[in-house]
């Protein structure tokens, strides 16, 4: 795992349009996600947060200003050529991932995309393997066409193409979307594993518990700017930023508001776990009491 830290340097994005104007879906954002975070990318429908996760990957390139990823520059004028350089790097898991699935089995799907980028058939198996393997996909099920599976296990395997190509930074869109209960706790917990592995993680997600639990830092776009940068309590604990940028707090920090308006203190809890945690602490201080 090589160190990938983004860095994002007054970045603009214009769509061109019918009209002469376009639409400037990113303006002049700076910001710097440090190698090994989980940045989460929030904001309101149409706030660029897509966009400015594909330039990330070099999909769309900026129309002003630069972002670098590790030692790598991407800006208007970086050349074709170079692209599969941020390809390398960068894995992008775009929305519904499973709707993308197209090879006759498994194992040939997974395998995909590290001989794209230049593996021979038997690394990019093995890479397949190690990424699958890591997903718990049941290894009976290799050589199963991918349209035969569950939708959780689709959503595996299209993930597992990208975990495959090895990234240093792994972007996510709304990776649990359309999941059970089941399913997005066993991406959510693939999200706490690839963190303690190192990978740089940027997930735009509309789910302030997945907020609240994943990132050390979360970055709120409000049309195309960029409006908070830091640390989720900072945030949650903002009520006039998340009401403007609509936004809610986590459930778990709306709860230990609650409990405080009733006399009950259990400071600022982040996730439920966290919550749960400190009001067993205060009963089980309430039991010895007696
Ligand atoms: N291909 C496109 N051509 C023209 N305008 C676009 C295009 N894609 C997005 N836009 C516009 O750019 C702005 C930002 O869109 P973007 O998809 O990045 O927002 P988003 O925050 O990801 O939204 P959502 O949460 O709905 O996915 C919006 O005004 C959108 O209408």
């Amino acid at each position: 795992m090589d160190m990938a830290e983004v860095k994002f340097k007054q970045v603009g994005y214009r769509y061109q349009g019918a009209d002469e104007q376009g639409t400037q879906a990113v303006v002049d954002l700076s910001a710097t996600i440090p190698s090994g975070t989980t940045a989460a990318i929030i904001g309101h429908t149409g706030s660029g947060k897509s966009t400015l996760m594909q330039m990330v990957d070099a999909l769309i390139l900026p129309t002003s200003g630069s972002i670098r990823v590790g030692d790598l520059t991407i800006d208007s004028q970086t050349a074709k050529k170079d692209l599969i350089n941020v390809h390398r790097r960068v894995g992008y898991v775009f929305q519904f991932p499973e709707k993308q699935l197209f090879a006759p089995t498994v194992i040939e799907d997974v395998a995909f995309g590290p001989q794209n980028l230049g593996k021979d058939a038997e690394e990019a198996k093995q890479a397949a393997n190690r990424a699958l393997t890591a997903l718990n996909f049941p290894a009976d099920r290799l050589q199963h066409s991918p349209l035969e599976l569950s939708g959780g296990q689709m959503r595996r395997v299209a993930l597992a193409g990208v975990l495959a190509m090895e990234p240093d930074v792994l972007i996510l869109d709304e990776p649990t979307a359309g999941l059970d209960p089941a399913g997005q706790e066993e991406l959510l917990t693939l999200v706490e594993k690839l963190h303690q592995q190192g990978v740089t993680v940027l997930m735009i997600t509309h789910q302030m518990d997945q907020v609240a639990r994943l990132a050390q830092q979360v970055l709120v776009l409000n049309q195309g700017s960029l409006v908070f940068d830091g640390r989720p309590a900072d945030l949650f604990a903002d009520p006039d930023l998340l009401q403007k940028n609509h936004l809610q707090a986590p459930q778990s920090v709306r709860f230990a508001h609650r409990l405080k308006q009733a006399g009950v203190e259990v400071g600022a809890p982040l996730s439920l776990n966290q919550l749960a945690d400190r009001l067993a602490t205060q009963l089980g201080g309430a039991d010895n009491d007696e």
